[in-house]
């Protein structure tokens, strides 16, 4: 399980650990994990070329600190400076035979650098980090705030992103939120210290951050309220049957899903929802969707209705969860049969056509709220602007919102719903009525397909009845759909999938 913290948790942690340690012990620790980390990226130290990006504050230390070690170690190694530069590593930089330039402006200039070293034009910067082989981006650390100065942003953007590995954070990136305000380090990977940022695991700041390799420097944090589970942590969460399960003690899933214009969607929430937990399936569909279903999972114990019969939907059977909206259109009809499944005692989550009829009415929102039993919603970014403007939100405010801290406008829809949350995307989030999070972290963009929503409703769904909690049926579902993707052939269709989670299990 990854853990990730606020600045300000990782702020109050270091000044604890300050206080008990001799000065400059926690930077050469982080310098230390920096320095491995490059080492093992460069392969062979001596005579490689490394340029250095160095900021003003503690980030621009520990790299000039870990430039000073490669130089020490044969390394050609210049640092770029927008301005004044980390006294004591600009020293060990210089004493290793580093050289330091301070970056003055767009045309070589004349005249002396604030500091030691000497000064430098754009193009002398640029042609250092044309050829370089490694670049350590210590620009800003999480002292960045806002987007960067221009001095910052012209050797920001010019660092090649597959030979760049950022310090701590890529410069421009706000460690909180993972927003990125116009030019920022791209980096193919990340050396973090102490604990994940959530801005390297949420939004632009994850895409920005490529690998992240956290080094332990020694701080103590509370509990994080936001983790990112591993693939062991899903493992362990998945249920797995017992001796003494029967089909039904596994857990039954009620799913509600495809009609005559959708009838796919049935077929793959069906999919999904075979390869998770429950033991038992009912499938809900009308005519159409339910002759496909059963024509291509002939295990799902499918039951026919008329559009909009929710009596018929309750007497299909008991069940531990109901799923319901994948492949259902907005119109009255869903309308009937959300309005009956809101009402039952077990857990329940809504996609697609059920979010859409949720959307159109701010009703929905007591009846959410009343629920006794776990509720799961699972909207793509376009059904959640929706959903949340039944509430009120202004539409334009909620979109720049959700890219400028994705994650509190989560947990503001969770909260005022009461209910958990899943936000689908790069980096899905879900997020509970008390603001717990989790980031899934596994999954490529082939997963953009249209159909994939379908196949993670089916297993998140199955997961549910299975007895997880909707917080981790829906990281646990999210995590695994993923990693049957990034296990897929390319390009990945959506009813690759289902095959696709079956897995050798370690359990
Ligand atoms: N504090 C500690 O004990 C440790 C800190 N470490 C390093 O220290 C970093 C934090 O150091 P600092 O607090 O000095 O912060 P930074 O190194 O991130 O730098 C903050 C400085 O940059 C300037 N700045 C802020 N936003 C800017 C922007 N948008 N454009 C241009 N300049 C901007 C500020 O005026 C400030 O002087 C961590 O990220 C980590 O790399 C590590 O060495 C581990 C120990
Ligand atoms: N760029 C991306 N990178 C990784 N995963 C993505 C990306 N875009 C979408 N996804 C994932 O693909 C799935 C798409 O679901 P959804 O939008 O509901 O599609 P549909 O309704 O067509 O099934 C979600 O699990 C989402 O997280
Ligand atoms: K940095």
């Amino acid at each position: 399980m990854r853990s990730a913290h606020t600045v300000a948790q990782v702020r109050q942690a270091e000044a604890r650990l300050l206080a008990s340690l001799p000065p400059g012990l926690l930077m050469q620790r982080a310098v230390h994990g920096l320095l491995s980390h490059a080492a093992r990226r460069l392969g062979r130290v001596y005579g490689a070329r490394v340029v250095v990006l160095a900021g003003g504050g503690d980030n621009g230390g520990d790299a000039l600190w870990a430039g000073a070690r490669l130089a020490a170690r044969g390394a050609r190694v210049d640092a770029l400076a927008p301005g004044r530069t980390h006294p004591a590593g600009t020293a060990a930089l210089l004493a290793a035979g580093g050289r330091l330039h301070t970056v003055s402006g767009p045309e070589p200039a004349d005249g002396q650098p604030p500091g030691p070293g000497t000064l430098a034009g754009d193009d002398t910067a640029a042609r250092l980090l044309a050829m370089a082989d490694l670049v350590l981006d210590g620009l800003l650390g999480i002292g960045g705030k806002g987007g960067l100065r221009p001095e910052y942003a012209r050797l920001a953007v010019r660092a090649p992103r597959e030979r760049t590995v950022a310090v701590d954070v890529p410069s421009g990136v706000d460690s909180d939120t993972g927003a990125v305000v116009g030019p920022a380090v791209r980096a193919s990977s990340t050396v973090t210290f102490g604990t994940y940022k959530r801005g390297l695991l949420v939004g632009a700041g994850a895409e920005h951050a490529g690998e992240v390799e956290l080094v332990d420097i020694g701080l103590t944090l509370p509990a994080a309220d936001l983790v990112a589970l591993d693939d062991a942590d899903a493992d362990l969460l998945l249920p797995v049957p017992v001796s003494t399960d029967s089909k039904y003690t596994r857990g039954v899933l009620g799913l509600v899903a495809g009609s005559n214009s959708y009838p796919g969607a049935a077929v793959l929430a069906t999919g999904g929802a075979l390869r998770a937990a429950a033991g038992y399936l009912r499938v809900v569909s009308t005519r159409v969707a339910a002759d496909h279903v059963r024509r291509a999972h002939p295990e799902a114990v499918v039951t026919e209705i008329d559009p909009g019969d929710a009596d018929a939907v309750l007497a299909a059977g008991r069940v531990q969860a109901w799923a319901v909206g994948s492949g259902l259109p907005a119109d009255g009809h869903t309308a009937r049969i959300v309005a009956a499944l809101l009402t039952a005692d077990v857990p329940l989550l809504l996609d697609a056509g059920a979010l859409g009829v949720l959307a159109q009415d701010a009703g929905y929102a007591r009846a959410l709220r009343e629920r006794a039993a776990p509720t799961l919603l699972t909207p793509h970014e376009g059904e959640f602007v929706r959903l949340v403007a039944a509430l009120g939100w202004d539409t334009e405010t909620t979109v720049g919102e959700l890219a400028a801290d994705r994650l509190a406008v989560v947990r503001r829809c969770a909260a005022e719903l009461g209910v958990t949350v899943l936000l689908k995307g790069n980096r899905t989030l879900i997020v509970d009525r008390d603001g717990l999070a989790r980031v899934n972290t596994t999954g490529t963009p082939w997963l953009a397909t249209a159909g994939s929503g379908d196949v993670l409703t089916g297993l998140c769904g199955s997961l549910l009845a299975g007895g997880l909690d909707a917080l981790d049926a829906g990281s646990v579902g999210a995590h695994l759909h993923g990693r049957a993707a990034s296990r897929a052939g390319r390009p990945l269709a959506a009813s690759d999938l289902p095959a696709l989670l079956r897995q050798r299990r370690t359990r």
